[in-house]
């Protein structure tokens, strides 16, 4: 058997952290986790986990040091566009976007012409700010961007937003979403084909993990003439399963859907005389 591993860089702490090491776990993949080390390897999955500061993991995977990273989409945005964009991952989703004060009067992107905006995010401000034809002043700051417009030091700021509670508590309002972030599978442009193979099941199994998430096994009792209706409502991996219950007239189906389609559903369901629905989690599931 080859000695080759597929290095893998997480974030070492921060919003990413645990989600990456849990979505590792739920593939099977265990790590010796010594908080202090920066380099671990799992024990039954030929990877070795760096753990690094998200803003570096660009340049890693660029000079190819190392194969792979999880990390926010906006990371790539601002400075990896020539990483490879892998799997989206499905969790720390965000926006990034352009906020100013509460007081200001704000008719469009044009009011910003002229101004100071701080930021984090500069390559991203200015390509949104280019393509508009708007030139403005970026004030670089690498973190409590929020607070600039108060102090005086911008009169705009471009951050990152979720709740949107850090721009309230600072009089700001989200005026302009430049782009939409979820953490994502980032690839480096030099992995080697040995690599990459062990790559390919790493995302064999994290997409078996991300189907799972997003879905769930259900099932419930139906009158025998109402079944059709249901079905169509239904649309099962291949087709749902039906059982005869004892009682005559009634059947028992059984179907995986999407979590989201379940409570568009879920009146319907009740409508055509579905009863003792259950709604259970999956572990893997793989397509
Ligand atoms: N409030 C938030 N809600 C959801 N996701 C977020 C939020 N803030 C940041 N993120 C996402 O999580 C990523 C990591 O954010 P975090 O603040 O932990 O790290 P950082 O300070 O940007 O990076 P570094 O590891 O270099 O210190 C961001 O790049 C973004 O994709
Ligand atoms: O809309 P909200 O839910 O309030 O989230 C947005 C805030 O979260 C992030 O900061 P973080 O807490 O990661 O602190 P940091 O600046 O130290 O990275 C981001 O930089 C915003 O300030
Ligand atoms: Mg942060």
């Amino acid at each position: 058997m080859s000695n080759e591993k597929l290095r893998i860089a997480i974030q070492k702490s921060g919003r990413l952290n645990e989600d990456s090491l849990q979505i590792l776990k739920d593939a099977g993949i265990s790590i010796d986790n010594g908080k202090e080390q920066l380099k671990a390897s799992a024990r039954n999955f030929p990877l070795e986990v760096l753990y690094l500061r998200n803003g570096d993991i660009p340049q890693y995977l660029r000079d190819g040091v190392v194969d792979v990273a999880i990390l926010g989409e906006n990371v790539l945005v601002e400075k990896g566009d020539d990483i490879i964009k892998g799997e989206k991952l499905g969790f720390s989703k965000c926006r990034v976007s352009l906020a100013v004060p509460k007081s200001m009067k704000y008719n469009g992107i044009m009011d910003l012409d002229g101004k100071k905006i701080a930021t984090s995010y500069p390559n991203t401000v200015n390509a949104f700010l280019t393509e508009k034809g708007i030139s403005a002043e970026l004030h670089i700051i690498n973190g409590s961007v929020e607070i600039a417009p108060s102090i005086g030091l911008a009169d705009a700021i471009c951050d990152i937003v979720s709740s949107g509670s850090t721009l309230f508590k600072n009089n700001l309002k989200e005026v302009e979403v430049m782009l939409k972030s979820e953490a994502v599978l980032a690839i480096s442009p030099l992995i080697s084909s040995e690599r990459k193979l062990i790559l390919e099941k790493l995302q064999f199994r994290l997409n078996s993990v991300l189907n799972a998430r997003t879905s769930k096994y259900i099932l419930m009792n139906v009158p025998n003439d109402k079944l059709n209706n249901v079905i169509k409502l239904l649309p099962g991996m291949r087709s749902p399963t039906v059982l005869p219950l004892v009682e005559e007239g009634w059947s028992s189906l059984h179907t995986v859907i999407n979590e989201e389609r379940f409570w568009e559903v879920i009146d319907e369901l009740k409508q055509n005389g579905a009863e003792g629905i259950l709604v259970a989690p999956i572990e893997k599931m793989v397509m």
